[in-house]
């Protein structure tokens, strides 16, 4: 339940902090826990959910054989990335362990690929035609960034390669596997050096393993558990089922937060986490209205809608291969519909527990997150009766979020576009005087992952805390750019502009 505020009007009527923390999500959570460990305790946490954890969200789903619900997560659901021996390790995946979350590596390689005829094989366009266009895309794409050349659209970058799907739906299917499931836009409409970049800094530096997390107590139980290292019971500095729709930052020296039932807060400062979706929904009323240069960077990072849609059957009637993770379908038609499908009874899930779900991104996801559950079932029975024949029986749950109407989040994750360079997204990243930003889009290395919104809550905290322990005007020089460039320089490839670690040196690019 809420708890009380003071009541709005006279701004001195509101309750005051130093810094108020918007969202309690993953950087929301990162962002509160370092100012706690520069011992800087005086922050007020706001989220409009009842959770901890954001866009880290799960439910119960279908039932196991003594009558229990499944837990099943509806939005973030892999650490990506782990790290090796003697490397740099995942912070997500410190936290994993820390938390004893269960986990299964996910592995690519246990696929059996179909069209609408069943299971045909077509494993070879994946393993080799697709992996030595990607190898060619790769260098070309350290090439245009170490030569300051314009960037391109991702397709471009895998015509050029000589991977050219055009109307082979085989080609297209193993295309969407590889590209749209990870950044949940087409190649046609994905940066091409940024998704090397953000492919590389995780997958490269850490390692390229993703584990999938199925536990019960739902894989915010790390966001969860760390905010408690700092949070007490009940601490008055949290205020869950909270909704904030207006951020005054037109004094010069303080910022009021204002809520839905007229309550508010008066900050020094405010870290602003709400998503891109949010931000670009105009949810929430700036005053004064956000400058151009910070709406051109809201406005030019995109926000990417992912959509799982669960399915359980009885148990006793699985009629895929139970030792199988992935079932990859081409459609006849239509590129991307309903084309990844996972297995969650296979060995080191939920085995016997007849769930299964499939992915869907950007207009399929739009299309089926706007029609009813019985449109969308319908269609999903159709393709499984394709792959696996019409005798299968009826689900006996059904379920699926729709991230891309949630007026929490509006999408899922970010995806940088064709020609962006990276001042647009550091507008996106910088201050507006006391309003800092943070969360998985002002990552410029490793947005749409949860490292992401950890690494950028954390560093926004810490520089916070540590210029109000000391030199004020320190605060407030996070840089932005007035004119956008169509390149990006390599000396702009800076910690200032959020380039943290090289994603490209190491591996061969000179
Ligand atoms: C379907 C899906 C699949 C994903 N898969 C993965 C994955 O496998 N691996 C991975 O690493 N990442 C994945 N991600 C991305 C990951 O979930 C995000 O990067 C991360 O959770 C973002 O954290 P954040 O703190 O930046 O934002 P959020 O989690 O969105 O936190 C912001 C908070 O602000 C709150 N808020 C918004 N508006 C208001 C308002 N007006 N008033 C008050 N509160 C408000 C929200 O409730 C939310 O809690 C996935 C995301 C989705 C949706």
């Amino acid at each position: 339940t809420p708890r009380p505020l003071h009541p709005r009007g006279n701004s001195t009527q509101c309750r005051k902090t130093s810094v108020v923390v918007l969202g309690a999500g993953m950087a929301g959570i990162a962002a509160a826990q370092s100012m706690n460990n520069e011992s800087m305790t005086d922050f007020i946490i706001v989220d409009v959910n009842s959770y901890i954890g954001g866009r880290v969200a799960h439910t119960t789903f279908g039932k196991d054989a003594d009558g229990n619900p499944y837990t099943v997560e509806l939005g973030a659901n892999w650490i990506q990335g782990l790290g090796s021996d003697g490397g740099p390790e995942n912070p997500i995946w410190t936290l994993a362990k820390k938390y004893k979350l269960t986990n299964t590596y996910s592995d690519y390689d246990s696929i059996i690929t179909y069209d609408e005829t069943g299971p045909v094989n077509y494993t070879d366009l994946l393993n080799v035609d697709f992996e030595d266009a990607y190898a060619t895309v790769e260098q070309d794409a350290g090439y245009l960034l170490t030569e300051n050349l314009h960037d391109r659209s991702y397709r471009t970058a895998l015509s050029l390669a000589g991977w050219k799907p055009k109307k082979d739906m085989l080609k297209q299917a193993v295309e969407w596997w590889e590209f749209d499931w990870e950044y949940s836009y087409s190649p046609d409409l994905s940066s091409e050096t940024w998704s090397i970049v953000n492919y590389n800094t995780t997958f490269y530096q850490y390692s390229d393993e993703n584990n999938y997390v199925f536990d019960s107590r739902g894989y915010n139980a790390f966001i969860e558990g760390e905010a408690y290292t700092f949070l007490s019971p009940n601490d008055s500095r949290l205020l869950l089922n909270t909704n904030v729709t207006s951020i005054d930052y037109s004094s010069n020296n303080s910022i009021t937060i204002t809520m839905s039932d007229d309550s508010c807060i008066v900050a020094d400062y405010a870290i602003c986490t709400f998503s891109l979706g949010v931000l670009q929904n105009d949810v929430v009323e700036f005053t004064p209205k956000l400058p151009d240069w910070k709406q051109e960077g809201i406005e030019g990072m995109q926000m990417g809608t992912y959509t799982k849609i669960f399915l359980q059957f009885p148990p006793d009637q699985q009629f895929w291969d139970a030792n199988t993770q992935f079932f990859l379908y081409a459609d006849p038609y239509e590129r991307g519909w309903y084309p990844v499908w996972q297995s969650l009874s296979a060995p080191g899930f939920l085995p016997g527990s007849g769930i299964l779900f499939a992915t869907v991104v950007y207009t399929e996801s739009y299309r089926a997150e706007q029609q009813s559950d019985d449109i969308t079932k319908a269609e999903v029975m159709a393709v499984l009766k394709n792959m696996f024949g019409d005798y299968i029986p009826d689900p006996i749950d059904f379920m699926y979020p729709r991230w891309s109407t949630e007026p929490w989040a509006y999408g899922s994750y970010s995806n940088w576009p064709p020609g962006m360079s990276i001042e647009t997204h550091q507008n996106l990243r910088a201050n507006v005087g006391p309003l800092y930003f943070a969360g998985e889009a002002t990552s410029t290395e490793y947005y749409g992952f949860l490292q992401g919104a950890f690494f950028e809550g954390q560093e926004v905290g810490s520089k916070l805390a540590q210029c109000i322990k000391g030199n004020l005007t320190e605060c407030r020089k996070e840089k932005s750019y007035e004119a956008i460039k169509g390149t990006t320089n390599m000396e702009d490839l800076t910690p200032t502009n959020g380039w943290t670690v090289s994603s490209m040196e190491v591996y061969g690019f000179d």
